[in-house]
């Protein structure tokens, strides 16, 4: 009788000490089956990855968060690693976080071997704030102009270029526009340091490594001293070792303040050298497969739309006869061109997310989102969705005329995100970049597709096409 009662006793604490021990695992190993959160959302597919096996098995970021959000609505949650993220793909739950300036830094370190631990992508708080209000001035209308000069001097060499060719000729144009983004962006930001094109070839062969090595390592990291590695170390090190001659440069013969290009406004500061370095670099990862890529998109898009390139070229050659030439003066009297780069923007879904994280708790969307959560924007989901953008997969400028863009909200339409005063800070450098461009070429030449192509979209850091695309001109 009395060790029965003991046998009972033994079960009943091994029994209680096993639930304890099994529940305490689990929490452990599958922080996500606590769903210590009450947004709907993805389980971790493995306990320290997360659901990291997921996004790659997505094949992107943007695809993992489409497919998210379609199963889970427009508030969802998953695990990058152990770490809970929370996605928002809708104007109204956008608005939430208008005012969200800083950025959780792990969800951008991917970058960190290429921009350095200095870059802006990382400065959060008042170091953030002020850093992004003296680049602001790298951006404003009087430095624009000059910009526009050099966008001016590019369109001229690259119709030149152009108007060699024959009209047989096969023309890969994602080629042509990297170049000639490459170029445009060096020049403009760093200015005199490149007149030699030689340097702009050399800072393009090290930047083509050490940014095929980022791409890479979102899948593989490289073993320690590989040839890999060393590759990519030697081309990082020589980019900074130029960056940091054009600083010294900049500081043994300042510019006036009337002729102060990026670099410029920069070395007059009282920011570091690490810095300077490393936002040098960033600017060059923001702002140049960017411009390539929406210069190559807008012109696929005008090559097998006729109409909207008939339209783009009659509107070019109004203004042309009565202003002379095309600046950040008279940009926005191309009013249909300008529709063409927002429709090119909004289907390229060029950037397709960016994030943001608070200090404290929130309640977003009826849901309470705990401090230091990051919070995605997904932003290419919204520029797609069905519900915005009736036929989101079709390209239509007039989506953006005057009277049609008063049916969608503002916020709706941010391809250079939309929070908390940081947004892209190349937003306008990139629009009005690509409205002269696309002007002066679709103003000389006539764009075709090379019959027999199947364009299809690889979305990476940047939307790129996933093979070159062909076309042929012919002259106006
Ligand atoms: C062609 C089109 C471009 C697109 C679609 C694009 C898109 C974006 C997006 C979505 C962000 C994140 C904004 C946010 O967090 O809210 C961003 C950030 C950034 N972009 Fe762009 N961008 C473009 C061109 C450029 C250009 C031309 C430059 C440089 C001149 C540039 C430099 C940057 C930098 C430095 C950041 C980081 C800003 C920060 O963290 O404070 N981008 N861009």
């Amino acid at each position: 009788m009395y060790s029965g009662h003991l046998n009972m006793l033994d079960f009943a604490i091994f029994a209680v000490t096993f639930a304890v021990v099994l529940i305490v695992a689990v929490v452990y190993l599958y922080p996500g089956s606590t769903r210590s959160t009450t947004i709907p959302g993805l389980t971790p597919a493995d306990a320290k990855e997360g659901n990291l096996p997921d996004i790659s098995a997505a094949g992107s970021f943007h695809q993992f968060l489409t497919t998210l959000h379609q199963e889970f609505g427009n508030i969802a949650s998953f695990y990058y690693g152990t770490q809970l993220c929370v996605s928002l793909a809708s104007p109204a739950l956008w608005k939430q976080h208008l005012k969200v300036f800083d950025k959780p830094p792990d969800l951008f370190l991917f970058y960190q071997p290429m921009v350095g631990e200095g870059s802006l992508l990382y400065a959060n708080k008042a170091d953030g704030r002020s850093r992004r209000n003296l680049h602001s001035k790298c951006f404003n209308d009087d430095t624009m102009k000059k910009y526009c000069q050099a966008f001016n001097t590019a369109s001229e060499e690259i119709k030149d270029k152009f108007s060699s060719m024959s009209k047989e000729e096969h023309i890969p144009i994602c080629q042509y526009m990297t170049a000639l983004a490459l170029k445009t962006i060096i020049k403009t930001l760093f200015g005199k340091y490149f007149e030699d094109d030689r340097k702009v070839l050399e800072l393009k062969k090290n930047f083509d490594i050490c940014w095929h090595e980022i791409e890479l390592r979102l899948n593989e990291e490289p073993t320690e001293g590989s040839a890999r590695q060393k590759r990519f170390e030697k081309a990082l090190e020589n980019i900074q070792t130029l960056f940091c001659d054009v600083r010294r440069q900049c500081i043994d013969k300042p510019s006036s303040e009337k002729d102060r290009l990026f670099i410029d406004t920069l070395v007059a500061s009282d920011c570091s050298e690490d810095e300077i370095v490393s936002d040098c670099i960033t600017y060059l990862v923001g702002g140049f497969h960017t411009t390539a890529y929406l210069l190559s998109w807008g012109l696929y898009f005008l090559a097998t739309d006729k109409d909207a390139q008939e339209k783009v070229s009659e509107e070019v050659d109004e203004l042309l006869q009565q202003d002379g030439k095309i600046d950040n003066g008279n940009v926005n009297k191309l009013i249909y061109l300008n529709q063409v780069v927002k429709e090119t923007l909004r289907c390229s879904i060029l950037s397709p997310w960016t994030a943001r994280y608070q200090d404290i708790d929130v309640e977003i969307g009826g849901h309470i989102i705990s401090k230091n959560t990051p919070v995605m924007h997904a932003l290419g989901v919204v520029l797609q969705d069905e519900a915005v953008w009736p036929e989101p997969k079709k390209f239509d400028p007039e989506r953006f005329s005057a009277d049609n863009s008063k049916d969608f909200d503002d916020v709706a339409f941010s391809p250079f995100g939309f929070a908390g005063r940081r947004t892209c800070p190349g937003s306008k450098y990139a629009t009005i970049e690509a409205v002269i461009f696309l002007a002066e070429l679709c103003h000389k030449f006539k764009w075709h597709m090379v019959e027999g192509q199947v364009v299809e979209s690889k979305y990476g850091l940047v939307t790129h096409p996933k093979e070159e695309i062909w076309v042929t001109i012919s002259k106006r």
